[in-house]
């Protein structure tokens, strides 16, 4: 029996970070996802098709791989299994295999370490016989990646696990109904460093200077609440104007690089509605309005395009 759980990825429309802090933010599920699969095995293996690990050394005596990387990197996968261990007293008779497969690189700012998480989470429970409800998938999901993160909201692992546009206010997930189909361009560009990374960061600036971080989190919230009104009147200009204030302040918070200052201006100065970076930064994704232009200078400034039209179905699982 292969147990086989199917994820969409994300992109973050407006208050990634702020979220992190109490502020609300909007997020919803494209069309590219990324997949679990957990099979019976006589030992536990994490497998993955897509993974970068830096600073590899192979004793070539045994051809053992020694990396002080891979734990950390598949720590999203090992602590959903100490998850289930300790809360569910599941002592690890059952060894399992855990493959995970996404034609999207790591670490860019899809919502990747949520992915992988609430995709391990639904995949993982259903191989040992329990039959979870999503908000029970959310919600460990969101616990697992806070203890692997150390910081993180539940809009990654809520709008992946539920599906759609979702408003996330007040740790709570509301289903945006947004009246005229809507698409985006979006891609995303290399990234120096992961989302953890990223929000540390922000941090240090949080302790560092309160009171002006306060206030730049405050124009995230009031960008973010007059976007939810634009996304549901589907006025796409001033959704665009909104994006671009966004964005600007991502850049005070110190969350962009210049890569994608250079793509978000230059998309303005052609004439796209509306561009940011969306998600952790430090690289990553970038989201426009729809517009042909904003994926030609993705692609000329080095970046790959996904297919952000947006999906409602949230995470699936089956037998296969
Ligand atoms: N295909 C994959 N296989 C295994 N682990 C993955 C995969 N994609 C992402 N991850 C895990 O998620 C981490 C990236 O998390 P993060 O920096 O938050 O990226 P994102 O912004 O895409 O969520 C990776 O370092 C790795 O631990
Ligand atoms: C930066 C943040 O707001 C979004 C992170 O998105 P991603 O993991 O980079 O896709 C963090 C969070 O909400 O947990
Ligand atoms: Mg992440």
């Amino acid at each position: 029996m292969i147990v086989e759980a199917n994820v969409p990825l994300k992109l973050t429309l407006f208050g990634e970070h702020a979220v992190v802090y109490g502020k609300p933010a909007i997020a919803y599920t494209i069309s590219e996802n990324l997949k679990v699969r957990v099979r019976e095995s006589e030992k536990f293996y994490v497998a993955s098709d897509n993974l970068q690990l830096k600073g590899i050394r192979v004793d070539l005596h045994e051809f053992k791989i020694e990396n002080e990387n891979v734990k950390k990197v598949i720590s999203y996968v090992t602590e959903v299994i100490n998850y289930f261990s300790e809360k569910y007293g599941f002592n690890n008779e059952r060894k399992a295999l855990i493959e995970i497969e996404s034609n999207v690189d790591p670490s860019v700012g899809l919502g990747t370490s949520a992915a992988v998480v609430v995709g391990t989470v639904i995949a993982y429970s259903k191989f040992l016989g329990l039959d979870l409800q999503k908000q029970d998938i959310a919600k460990i999901s969101h616990e697992i990646e806070l203890r692997v993160q150390g910081i993180a909201s539940i809009m990654d692992t809520h709008t992946e696990t539920y599906g759609g546009f979702l408003l996330i206010r007040e740790n709570k997930v509301e289903n945006l109904n947004i009246p005229v189909p809507l698409t985006f361009s979006a891609g995303y560009f290399r990234r120096i460093m992961t989302t953890a990374e990223m929000l540390r960061n922000v941090k240090n600036l949080k302790d560092r200077d309160p009171s002006l971080f306060n206030s730049l989190i405050d124009s995230i919230e009031r960008v973010t609440l007059e976007a939810k009104e634009a996304l549901i009147s589907g006025d796409i200009d001033r959704l665009g104007e909104l994006m671009y204030v966004n964005h600007g302040l991502l850049f005070s918070l110190g969350v962009t690089v210049p890569i994608l200052d250079q793509f978000v201006s230059m998309s303005r100065a052609s004439g796209v509605k509306g561009c940011k970076v969306s998600g952790g930064g430090g690289g990553g994704a970038v989201i426009c309005t729809k517009d042909q232009r904003a994926e030609l200078l993705m692609n000329a400034l080095g970046g790959r395009i996904v297919n952000a039209n947006p999906t409602f179905q949230g995470v699936t699982v089956k037998l296969i």
